[in-house]
């Protein structure tokens, strides 16, 4: 028996070891992702509601030397959680990042060729996550930049339905992955049943590393058995730092039982890996296939080289309580072993002009939508290839910040090339340039001043004005900073993502009319922190509508605007927004807006017609979808034909792609708003025409102008058709995915379909038949896992007695609001469900009523 420090302590490699291009992790709230390549790790947390994350994470930081105590979540001393807002409530709002190394820098010595990857520090760039449904797109955001995650399970709770979803994104962004299994202390805790729902609900091969260790087999978490190196784990209590190790010698005086269950996990491990690995399956050959005997750094090799692709179809499983301070380290230690650097992660998605792609087709030079815009350049001064060759960088803000001291810091993950101090960046969602004039890199709490940002690297940019979380940004070499790089490169989008429809609103009020101003301008900062919450400002009333994804979403929203930013406003009751949409087309509507915009004048015209999506069809136009709407622009030059780009019947000031973003912009202001209940449209398509001879007044015409005429015109066409009684009301109906156990499955079906209106679409067994999973289903008898001391029958059964159950239904909105509390009350507080808006469907007499 010997005392020692904590794995990834003390015999990590050198200052010599120390690589310079060492790279960050990141964590996520829910997922730990580290990326390590000669020295890079990213992490992320996920898993479902406060499985552990924020706790595991401070952990992690005490232990690497971050910081100097252990915070607590219950009391609100957390490094990552540091909002008000977060710290009151005690969950997590916004993912957080933060850089650390790991092994500590300080404790290192040699370098030698061979050892684990855990004994070379690495910087890790680590982003702790929200676990709460109405911030799932926060978590789905984050999981673009990783590279790799720790998904927290709670060892009581098991796999949650919130788990699923976020395991599925993952999946689709092929995001390699390890499970910690937390809270083993706690009563109920059941290992061997959370590592079964892992295979049959998340659907990957549960590869077991590590088994928890209760004393005397039923007594008191206090370690882990690691099925890797063949030792056990004790700790001794305190900040956790000390930690004791028994080898399998010492094993067989001390807790025989725990040593037995190793040799099954070795064997288990091992034969796991030989089903997917066939170099781990030459190495069990050439030893004498004894498990046993096959060294543990050809199972670590193995174990990374399995979950590298990222396709989740085999998982390995830590154990631990974080909140007793045991099994971070060991974890710490498979984030740098285990997850990958980003090089050796797969090429990004990108979108240009709406199409994908691979950022490294785009780079070569020759995807054809490339050649084709050369092909109508005017001015050909580069080849294809050359055009490309301009990108000097490109990257994703991933997060916006307000810093009470530094301002705005806009943190963003680079893809290629670098990010220059000075740079002018080309916002490709924005459509404006903006400077970056400071570059820095975080560390702790300070932030270092740096010269550049390189691919693959996570830094900040200080100072932007417009940039917003989600937002990709391109250096191109000496482009326009009006119109931005040639067509279709100023539309590159990198792993561009959706922002569901919000569903819920509610009316800002400032107190005061002098406080307006000051109210706006921070909910424009809080917007650009969150692209999920959206500002609705009516031009007339000045009325400010403020909607988002669910009702603890805007509570949230409202506590930063009043208590963060002490904004002078109060907030109204929060409601479900339904939508407005036009029933038959309307006649077309021509406006002058002739008007003085900021003390200059201001004049432009434009047509405008509106009618339902589906029976315009798209032309071949300017057409683009905003929120669930269609607006096609029709821009008729003096030759009375549709312009190109060339079109020389257009002032140089106004070229055609700002003339189109103008219009467009305004019909998205009309449709904010319907006329019926100010409700926004849905699923109505606008068709605007601007003819160049009769509709352009010289200098008089600007941006403003367009904007204005467009609104005025798309609000006109409207109004006829509220008029003519042609606007029908839309309910949000989500897709509801509940969990329960059989003996509750018929109570929650009737009560779902007779007394909410929704309808059931399937009733599954554990997930088993997930037709949303590309990954077989796996039979739970043939996945290993420790027995649970404290079980009371089988396996599986968390949820009482029969099997855990799934109903997928659609639900409408209104039928779903508060009905988390009487699910539990259906399932004796077991069941648990997500949602996710599904689609508007056009409300009904009685029900529209109801509105
Ligand atoms: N008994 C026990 N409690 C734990 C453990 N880890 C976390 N907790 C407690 O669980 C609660 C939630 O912990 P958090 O760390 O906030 O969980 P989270 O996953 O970050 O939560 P969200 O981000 O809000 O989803 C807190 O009260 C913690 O003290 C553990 O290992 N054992």
């Amino acid at each position: 028996m010997s005392l020692v420090a904590p794995p990834g302590t003390s015999t990590h490699a050198g200052p010599g070891g120390y690589a310079s291009d060492l790279l960050s992790l990141v964590m996520e709230a829910n997922w730990e992702q580290l990326s390590h390549a000669p020295g890079i790790r990213r992490r992320t947390i996920p898993a479902t509601m406060n499985p552990g994350k924020t706790t595991t994470t401070e952990r992690m930081l005490y232990y690497s030397g971050h910081t100097r105590r252990i915070g607590d979540v219950d009391e609100g001393s957390t490094v990552t959680d540091f909002l008000p807002a977060e710290r009151s409530r005690g969950i997590t709002i916004q993912s957080a990042a933060v850089t650390f190394h790991w092994p500590p820098l300080g404790e290192v010595s040699d370098v030698k060729t061979g050892v684990p990857q855990s004994h070379i520090p690495h910087t890790i760039n680590l982003i702790d996550t929200p676990g709460h449904a109405d911030f799932t797109f926060e978590v789905l955001r984050s999981l673009r930049i990783l590279d790799g995650a720790v998904c927290i399970l709670d060892g009581v709770a098991g796999v949650e339905a919130q788990t699923e979803k976020v395991w599925a994104q993952a999946n689709r962004y092929s995001i390699p992955r390890i499970v910690f299994v937390n809270k083993l202390d706690r009563d109920g805790a059941a290992f061997e049943r959370t590592v079964k729902e892992v295979g049959t609900r998340l659907r990957g091969w549960p590869a077991i590393c590590q088994i928890p260790w209760w004393e005397g087999g039923k007594g008191k978490f206090m370690g882990v058995g690691d099925a890797i190196n063949l030792c056990a784990l004790k700790w001794e209590g305190g900040d956790g730092k000390r930690i004791q190790t028994y080898d399998m010698e010492e094993l067989k005086q001390y807790d025989a039982g725990l040593r037995d269950e190793l040799i099954q996990a070795r064997l288990a491990l091992v034969e796991i890996l030989c089903e997917f690995d066939e170099v781990l399956l030459s190495t069990w050959l050439e030893h004498n296939d004894d498990a046993l005997k096959v060294p543990p750094q050809a199972i670590r090799d193995s174990l990374r080289r399995c979950i590298l692709d990222g396709s989740g179809r085999l998982i390995p499983v830590f154990a631990g309580a974080s909140f007793r301070n045991i099994g971070v380290q060991p974890l710490l230690d498979a984030v740098d072993n285990f997850l990958p650097n980003p090089k050796e992660r797969p090429d990004p998605e990108i979108s240009l002009n709406g199409q994908e792609y691979k950022l490294s087709e785009l780079l070569r030079g020759d995807l054809p939508v490339i050649t084709a815009a050369h092909k109508r350049m005017v001015k050909k001064s580069h080849s294809p290839k050359e055009l490309v060759a301009q990108i000097e960088g490109c990257a994703l803000a991933f997060k916006v910040a307000n810093h009470p001291k530094r301002g705005v810091l806009v943190y963003i993950r680079v893809y290629s090339g670098s990010i220059k101090r000075n740079a002018s960046l080309w916002n490709t969602n924005l459509h404006v340039s903006e400077q970056a004039q400071r570059l820095l890199q975080m560390q702790a709490s300070d932030a270092l001043e740096i010269s550049h940002i390189p691919a693959g690297q996570i830094g900040v940019i200080a100072g932007l004005k417009h940039a917003r979380t989600g937002d990709t940004l391109v250096s191109y070499h000496g482009h326009n900073s009006k119109t931005g790089p040639p067509a279709p490169l100023n539309t590159l989008q990198l792993r561009p993502i959706e922002i569901p429809p919000p569903v819920f609103f509610a009316a800002i009020e400032p107190d005061s009319l002098s406080e307006e101003k000051n109210v706006k301008e921070i909910l424009q900062l809080m917007l650009r922190e969150d692209p999920s919450l959206h500002v609705n400002i009516d031009e007339e009333s000045g009325q400010m509508l403020l909607s988002g994804m669910g009702e603890l979403h805007l509570e949230i929203a409202r506590d930063r605007l009043v208590n963060d930013f002490k904004a002078k406003a109060t907030m109204g009751n929060i409601e479900i927004s339904y939508r407005e949409c036009v029933l038959s087309p309307t006649a077309a509507h021509r406006v002058l807006f002739d008007r003085d915009i900021a003390g200059k004048k201001a004049k432009a015209a434009c047509e405008a017609s509106v009618g339902p999506i589906d029976e315009v069809s798209p032309t071949e136009s300017h057409t683009v979808e905003r929120d669930g709407n269609r607006i096609t622009i029709l821009v008729i030059g003096s030759l009375g034909e549709n312009s190109s780009e060339g079109d020389s019947s257009l002032p140089t000031d106004l070229p055609l792609p700002t003339i189109q973003a103008a219009l467009v912009n305004g019909a998205v202001a009309a449709l904010a708003r319907g006329p019926r209940r100010n409700f926004p449209l849905h699923a109505s398509h606008v068709t605007l025409k601007f003819e160049s001879t009769t509709d352009l007044f010289g200098s008089d015409t600007s941006p403003a102008a367009l904007s204005s005429a467009s609104r005025l015109a798309v609000g006109a066409a409207l109004n006829e058709a509220f008029d003519g009684g042609n606007i029908g009301l839309m309910e949000p109906v989500m897709n509801v995915v509940i969990s329960c156990n059989e003996g509750s499955l018929g109570t929650i079906v009737h009560d779902i379909s007779s007394a909410r209106g929704g309808h059931v679409l399937s009733l599954e067994n554990d997930g088993n038949e997930d037709a949303s999973s590309d990954l077989p289903s796996i039979d739970p008898q043939r996945i290993y896992a420790p027995p649970d001391p404290f079980a009371s029958g089988g396996g599986m059964d968390k949820a009482g007695p029969g099997q855990q159950r799934q109903v997928t239904a659609r639900v409408p909105l209104k039928e779903m609001v508060g009905y988390l509390k009487h699910l539990r009350s259906l399932t004796g507080g077991r069941g648990t469900f997500v949602m996710s808006v599904d689609r508007f469907e056009r409300l009904s007499g009685p029900r529209e009523k109801a509105v």
